[in-house]
């Protein structure tokens, strides 16, 4: 008996429409993303990028169309399985400021633990590295309401990475960082996903950092909805008309956007 091999993409998205019980948000968005690739979600204020996040993550019901999770429709997945394929890092404050670094970053492994959570040595092993790959370590004993919002934001991404899923969704990961930080924080997940052929999804504002570093981009536009690699974007003017071409315009040959004087 010869075995057919299919090989799926790890997260597909086929004409789906996202939004609220009275009104859709986004509509009809189709793309697919393979092992290994770093992708941003881009577009102005409102325009549904979070709520995309949001229901990607199964936080909200999808209005029509289909989310494929490794071949399978997300909806088939019980919770469990949910949080072992995917893990998100909203924007949202989290409810648990009284836990220690540590203890916040241990939650990551709940997945995996039995109910009592014990750890076991390959749960503080993956703990660890990704404590060591953030450069945490100073800030393990504090409590998470004594971080700035920025430090929170790096516990909160390693805490994704110790959930050790093949996929990862993070909405505006950037958003309290320095550009230093910004570039570190996406150059890292950028060699994560590359090293470790997880899929990487992120909404942002910072579309040029994207357009340096990400392996494929999703332009929210309300019209269109391109999704491609960066520079095939640009190549195609999808960068064009993002904003009002009489205040802002997109400059092909640097990347990056011009203030109209
Ligand atoms: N819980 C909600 N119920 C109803 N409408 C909502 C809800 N949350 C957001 N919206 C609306 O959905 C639209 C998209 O919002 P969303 O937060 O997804 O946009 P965004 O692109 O992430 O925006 P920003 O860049 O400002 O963060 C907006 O019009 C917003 O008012």
């Amino acid at each position: 008996m010869i075995t057919k091999i299919t090989s799926h993409s790890t997260l597909s998205i086929n004409k789906l429409s996202v939004g609220y019980d009275d009104k859709i948000v986004v509509s009809n968005i189709s793309f697919d993303l393979q092992k290994g690739e770093l992708a941003a979600i881009v577009g102005i204020n409102g325009i549904g990028k979070s709520t995309l996040l949001r229901t990607l993550g199964n936080f909200q019901p999808k209005i029509s169309g289909t989310i494929e999770i490794e071949g399978k429709e997300l909806y088939s997945y019980n919770e469990i399985q949910i949080a072992s394929k995917i893990s998100v890092v909203l924007t949202e404050p989290i409810a648990s400021k009284n836990l220690s670094v540590y203890e916040l970053l241990a939650l990551g492994r709940q997945p995996y633990t039995n109910w009592l959570g014990k750890l076991a040595a390959d749960d503080i092993s993956i703990i660890n590295n990704s404590i060591s790959l953030l450069e945490l370590e100073s800030f393990l004993d504090k409590k998470c309401f004594q971080l700035s919002d920025g430090q929170l934001q790096r516990i909160l991404i390693a805490r994704a990475l110790i959930q050790d899923t093949n996929i990862i969704l993070l909405d505006e990961p950037t958003t309290h960082l320095d550009l230093y930080h910004k570039v570190q924080i996406l150059k890292l997940l950028k060699s994560i996903a590359h090293k470790t052929n997880k899929v990487i999804l992120f909404t942002s504002h910072e579309i040029e950092l994207a357009i340096q570093l990400c392996d494929k981009m999703l332009i929210l536009d309300g019209r269109e909805n391109a999704f491609n690699e960066p520079c095939k974007l640009i190549k195609n003017k999808k960068f064009d008309s993002l904003f009002p071409a009489d205040t802002i315009s997109f400059d092909a040959n640097t990347g990056s956007f011009r203030i109209m004087k």
